[in-house]
């Protein structure tokens, strides 16, 4: 079995390559990262280092790499003769990486109609749907349809935190030992792709909500409000016994809505959000804040993980999510300018103030309940910094 991973990087190499060599494929990595390529391709091997209460290492084995700008045709001769396309590159990047996938796709459907799946590892609802909307744009209508018989576009939730990396080899990765890979079976073509350790739903809607609203909007809590008070990593941030309060609080919050909505269990979802604030203190992980707080823009948008759930909230009981509130603000006071989103989301606010900034990003219009809560949260923070 052949799958080609699109996306060296953190989870590329700390989860997804990982997992996926582990259950028989030949991975062929691609990425720009000139030196991770060249060292994928010379080594054929990494290591990846499951930080919990005890260290093991585990070594993947059995991989290659291409680099997608000066290989092209290699890349999509690999992809015409796999099994599996998988992706995790960012959102952003998804536009970027379709021509090349739908080239692929083309000297594929020319030759073979074998079945591939494709699924993008990105945090995002509907990830793979996106990406499949941006492949399609680059294929005729044939091709749109001879694709629809033998190529499922799978959508999916991955969860494992796998932190930047400090190791001295730069293809060591560290990851913490939890992990959830939750693919969603609905167009699956033939069989499902032998995954070792996939979950495999018939609908992914409770899944990615769960882990979206609950480990990235905890984490997203932590970093901002950790941002706030000058903290570096995630770890130090819930140490401070009033940020992981707010953590709490926002959690309890998305999770009302979790519970409702999709009919998780009370106790089972309270134990799911104990387990994931415990990963977020992992003392043998260093998460840095700037990272878990990375574009915050995407992150303010409607369907991600602080709007989305604070609107529904507002829509299912009647009244105003604080704690997903003081998350918005301490978003909207991210500033950092190694971060280029930070720099146009600040410009958006010293222009338009905060209600323009929710208006733009967060589809929130200014009667919206929850700008005045996010208003009020915002200001209590210029004045006590936190
Ligand atoms: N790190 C995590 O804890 C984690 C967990 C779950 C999901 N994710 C998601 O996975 C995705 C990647 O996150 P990450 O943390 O691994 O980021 P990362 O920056 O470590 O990895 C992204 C990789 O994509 C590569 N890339 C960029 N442009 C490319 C292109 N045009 N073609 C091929 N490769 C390209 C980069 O060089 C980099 O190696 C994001 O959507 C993120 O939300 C991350
Ligand atoms: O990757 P992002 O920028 O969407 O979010 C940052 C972190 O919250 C995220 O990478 C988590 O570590 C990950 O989603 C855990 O599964």
């Amino acid at each position: 079995m052949r799958a080609v991973h699109f996306g060296a990087g953190n989870i590329g190499r700390g989860f997804i390559g990982s997992l996926l060599a582990a259950s028989g494929y030949d991975v062929v990595f691609v990425d720009v990262n000139g030196q991770i390529v060249r060292l994928l391709k010379e080594r054929g091997e990494y290591r990846v280092i499951v930080a919990g209460e005890q260290r093991e290492e585990q070594w993947v084995r059995g991989v290659s790499a291409l680099n997608s700008q000066t290989e092209r045709e290699q890349v999509i001769a690999a992809i015409a003769a796999a099994d599996l396309v998988t992706t995790a590159v960012g959102p952003h990047i998804l536009p970027a990486i379709a021509p090349v996938i739908a080239a692929g796709l083309k000297q594929r459907l020319a030759a073979r109609q074998a079945p591939l799946h494709v699924i993008a590892c990105e945090n995002m609802i509907g990830g793979t749907e996106t990406l499949k909307q941006h492949v399609f744009a680059h294929l005729s209508e044939a091709e749109q349809q001879l694709a629809g018989e033998s190529v499922g576009f799978l959508n999916c939730a991955v969860d494992r935190i796998v932190p930047n990396q400090t190791n001295d080899d730069p293809l060591a990765v560290t990851v913490e030992p939890f992990f959830e890979w939750a693919i969603e079976t609905r167009n699956v073509i033939g069989a499902v792709p032998p995954i070792q350790g996939a979950h495999f739903v018939a609908d992914l809607g409770p899944y990615i909500e769960r882990k979206l609203f609950t480990v990235n909007t905890g984490h997203a809590l932590a970093a901002y409000l950790g941002y706030l008070k000058q903290y570096e990593t995630v770890q130090d941030a819930m140490k401070d016994s009033a940020i992981r309060a707010d953590v709490e609080q926002a959690l309890s919050e998305s999770g009302a809505v979790l519970v409702k909505k999709h009919g998780w269990k009370a106790d089972e979802h309270r134990a799911y959000i104990d387990t994931t604030i415990g990963r977020f203190m992992n003392p043998a992980l260093s998460d840095d804040i700037i990272r878990v707080a990375r574009s915050p823009i995407r992150k303010l948008g409607p369907n991600d993980r602080l709007v989305a759930p604070a609107v529904q909230y507002c829509a299912l009981f009647g009244n105003v999510p604080h704690g997903l509130a003081k998350g918005i603000a301490a978003l909207l006071r991210f500033d950092d300018d190694r971060d280029v989103e930070a720099a146009a989301l600040q410009q958006t606010i010293a222009q338009h103030g905060i209600e323009g900034a929710l208006r733009q990003y967060a589809g929130l219009e200014s009667g919206h309940p929850l700008v005045a809560a996010v208003r009020e949260e915002y200001g209590r923070m210029e004045k006590n910094k936190s």
